[in-house]
């Protein structure tokens, strides 16, 4: 299987400061949500959908490799080229064996909106981390629908799904802030009749009203309290094959970006990036700690706002980010943590409690990595407060991944600003999200062992 793979291929890299400032001008990898969306939502279409910039990565795989299982004929014709011959709403069809989403919560949360309102039973199960991660959060609404959950204690995966081919509309409102959940819900009401109906008192990245209304759905968002929004699906749309051009990962170009502006002297573009208002809560949070970040050559590519970044180095501050502005830069945290371990002054990310169910407890391992670097760290509440070194970060820790791509990318940017060396215990897991991250790294100057 792959998941052991990934596991048991363990990658340690020790990561020293560059020689030099890093420069050039690059494109990062395919948005992650939006290539696993595109998989997903042509596959329940009818026709024939090209994806231009597919992200690559080992969970958008994963979501290939169910949604083949499922009766979508899925062909690779050139890199980040997919052609998917969709098989309409009612045409999937039971998956003959478990399905693996490795290391994904993206995959197996959506998913299971999808297998929930399908007459059929299908088993889902995914690495050791994923393995970890609540599911309750997407049963419980789905429950609802008349679907049948079978998990293991504490709404864990394996799960086994006994679908519903028709459920009742859900009107729901989301108890977390998350875009997982609203599109579990959302993707069962594609197969209910009538009007599915959802609130979120925070919005989340929008990457599924978009991409649902892009194949023909009528989707409905209109503004609620201070933040807030209530989204409407019409049920039992006829979804129709769509291009899809796939904007750059602003996630992924979240770690070339930083490790730019905290290496004395760089100075690096990244073309192409996403720039979905929901997804850009970093570039807001770096900007306000004084760091030289230009937007270019804004434009809509595919239906989403893009444009090219420059970060240049300089003088930092320290930041205090609002609980609100938390889901639009969600899987940001941990490498904003290493540029405000590097800025001078303390730091403050508030209402933090969603970075404990991701990929690793994202808390505790963001701590744990300052800490072993030599750098200042506090958890109140659910906030962190992160003592800046004022450029310069002691390093020579050893940082544990836990399975975690994001922590592995932000130990490598702590590496390369640290004034000793960082050992990452395994960076095979970056592959997940962003496969070729070294050699990009690597293009820039960043002399990382290959
Ligand atoms: O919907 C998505 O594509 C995602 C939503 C976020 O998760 P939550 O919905 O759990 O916040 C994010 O962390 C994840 O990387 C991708
Ligand atoms: C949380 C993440 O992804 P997922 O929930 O899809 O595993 C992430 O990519 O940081």
């Amino acid at each position: 299987m792959k998941t052991d793979h990934v596991q048991s291929s363990v990658r340690a890299l020790t990561v020293h400061a560059p020689r030099a400032p890093l420069s050039g001008s690059l494109q990062v990898p395919g948005d992650k949500s939006i290539s696993h969306r595109s998989l997903m939502f042509a596959a329940l279409a009818r026709g024939t959908t090209h994806i231009t910039g597919l992200l690559e990565g080992e969970d958008v795989l994963r979501t290939a490799d169910a949604m083949r299982a499922l009766g979508a004929d899925i062909t690779r014709t050139g890199t980040g080229n997919w052609t998917v011959q969709g098989c309409g709403l009612d045409g999937l069809r039971e998956p003959a064996d478990v399905l693996d989403m490795g290391n994904s919560g993206t995959a197996a949360r959506l998913l299971s909106g999808i297998l929930a309102s399908h007459g059929f039973t299908s088993v889902m199960t995914g690495d050791a981390s994923l393995r970890g991660r609540p599911m309750k959060r997407v049963m419980d609404p789905l429950a609802a629908t008349g679907a049948v959950f079978l998990s293991r204690q504490g709404g864990r995966l394996p799960l086994a799904i006994q679908g519903n081919a028709n459920p009742p509309p859900l009107s729901y409102r989301l108890p977390v802030a998350s875009a997982q959940v609203k599109s579990a819900v959302l993707l069962a009401g594609l197969n209910a009749v009538g009007e599915t109906r959802v609130e979120e008192p925070v919005a989340t990245r929008d990457h599924t009203e978009n991409m649902l209304r892009h194949f023909g759905a009528t989707v409905r968002v209109e503004p609620m309290g201070a933040g807030g929004r209530v989204i409407t699906l019409q049920g039992r749309p006829e979804l129709v094959a769509r291009d899809i051009v796939v904007p750059g990962d602003p996630s992924s170009a979240a770690f070339i970006l930083a490790v730019a502006l905290l290496v004395p002297g760089s100075k690096v573009s990244v073309r192409g990036v996403g720039l979905n208002p929901l997804r850009t809560g970093l570039f807001t949070s770096l900007k306000e700690m004084g760091a030289d970040l230009v937007i270019s050559n804004e434009r809509v590519e595919g239906g989403e706002p893009v444009g090219d970044i420059t970060a240049t180095a300089g003088a930092l501050h320290g930041v205090d980010v609002p609980a609100t502005r938390a889901p639009s830069m969600i899987d940001e945290y941990p490498v904003l943590a290493v540029v405000a371990a590097h800025a001078a002054g303390q730091s403050r990310f508030r209402g933090l409690e969603e970075l404990r169910v991701k990929e690793s407890d994202r808390l505790s391992a963001t701590v744990a990595l300052l800490e072993a670097n030599g750098v200042k760290v506090e958890v109140v509440g659910d906030d962190m407060i992160v003592h800046g070194t004022g450029g310069a970060i002691p390093g020579g820790g050893l940082v544990q991944t836990r399975m975690d791509h994001r922590l592995a990318m932000s130990a490598i940017v702590m590496g390369l600003a640290a004034r000793k060396p960082v050992c990452v215990d395994d960076t095979a897991f970056i592959d997940t999200s962003f496969p070729g991250f070294i050699t990009l790294m690597n293009s820039i100057g960043a002399g990382l062992p290959a």
